[in-house]
């Protein structure tokens, strides 16, 4: 059991980032001192993943703020808006990365102090934030775990992208609830399909069970709704990037083709997301910003171009997966069926819980 995969800490005054583009081959780290470099690492997704973006967003605003130099407050939060401006341009889909910004942003406006101690109070709050980020995907395993087919067999999970340690600040949500299952003896299998044209379930989610022994298959990003008809799949859980208030979900392309074939094959199609991925003020997933990337990932995924010159691309980093076809949300306080989902975080968010 690997002692835990944590891709974004902080360390010796400056933030670690695992290098995630580097997996499989190498595992390094990279040291982000400045705001615009933490903006470049999550731009070019060498720290990616809707919370883990997130946490190192909530560093970035700190690192942004320890450059200011002066002692006016109002000087400083005019330069504490110019690094969340910066921030916000990196990627537009994961809510975790905008609900972050603003948790700090709220943190500093309510510290009444110097500007010194303004920026003390950020690091802390990063740091919280970090630390909470774990534990809340401890919970959502613990709760997935309970909403997984009761089956006496050893469940055989499929899973799409990566929402795993490296997704998050660890554990991860998709992958905590497979943790999960696999520490309590009801995994037989991990099926991860490889996810083109970043191939985080190729190289990242398979890293991540390899590293503790979990059981993995790789799929072709074609194989799922074959699998599913060969028997081989009895549940489905993902990650999400943001989650509108009706339960439609924004997760990596090619989730709601896995989505429209479980449907098919009667298969469980599960969300592993925490309460911070929730936009309560998107009524419903059409309107989640999809982010498009360049196409150069589509047609040099390696070394060699696997298409002509001449070709045009079309490269949606996420899809939207209607609620209909979601059976359940696996959240860090309860598992609940899109209709619900709503009401129970408000209930959550009202009873003073972290929003
Ligand atoms: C734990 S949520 C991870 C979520 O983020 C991934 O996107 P990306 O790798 O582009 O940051 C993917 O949608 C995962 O499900």
């Amino acid at each position: 059991m690997s002692q835990g995969i944590f891709p974004v800490q902080w360390h010796e005054e400056s933030v670690r980032l695992i290098d995630q583009t580097r997996l499989p081959a190498e595992y390094s780290v990279v040291d982000i001192h400045c705001v615009e470099d933490m903006a470049t690492a999550i731009t070019t997704m060498i720290v990616r993943g809707a919370p883990a973006i997130g946490v190192a967003a909530a560093f970035g605003m700190y690192l942004g703020a320890r450059d200011f130099s002066g002692s006016d407050l109002q000087e400083f939060f005019a330069h504490l808006d110019q690094v969340a401006t910066r921030l916000r341009q990196t990627r537009p889909t994961a809510v975790n990365l905008f609900w972050a910004i603003d948790k700090m942003s709220t943190a500093a406006q309510a510290c009444s102090g110097s500007v010194g101690e303004i920026q003390a109070h950020l690091l802390q709050t990063a740091q919280k934030i970090c630390a909470d980020d774990i534990r809340t995907c401890q919970q959502i395993g613990a709760h997935g775990l309970t909403a997984l087919p009761q089956t006496p067999e050893k469940l055989r999970i499929l899973t799409h992208c990566n929402a795993g340690a490296l997704a998050t600040a660890g554990y991860g949500t998709a992958l905590g609830v497979i943790r999960s299952a696999w520490a309590a003896g009801r995994l037989e299998r991990v099926y991860a399909d490889e996810t083109r044209p970043r191939w985080q379930g190729a190289k990242l989610t398979t890293w991540e069970c390899v590293q503790e022994g979990i059981p993995v298959t790789l799929l072709a990003d074609t194989m799922a709704a074959h699998c599913m008809q060969q028997g081989m799949i009895d549940a489905v859980v993902v990650g999400a990037d943001r989650i509108a208030a009706n339960g439609d979900t924004a997760n990596k392309i090619g989730t709601y083709s896995v989505a429209l074939a479980a449907q098919a094959h009667r298969i469980p199609f599960f969300i592993a997301a925490p309460a911070s991925t929730v936009d309560l003020n998107l009524p419903e997933g059409t309107l989640i910003p999809i982010e498009q990337r360049d196409p150069q990932e589509v047609y040099l995924p390696d070394t060699h171009r696997i298409c002509p010159e001449g070709v045009e691309f079309y490269n949606p980093a996420f899809d939207v997966t209607p609620a209909q076809f979601i059976k359940g949300i696996m959240t860090e306080f309860g598992v609940f069926p899109p209709a619900q989902l709503e009401a129970a975080i408000r209930s959550h968010l009202s009873s003073g819980n972290q929003g």
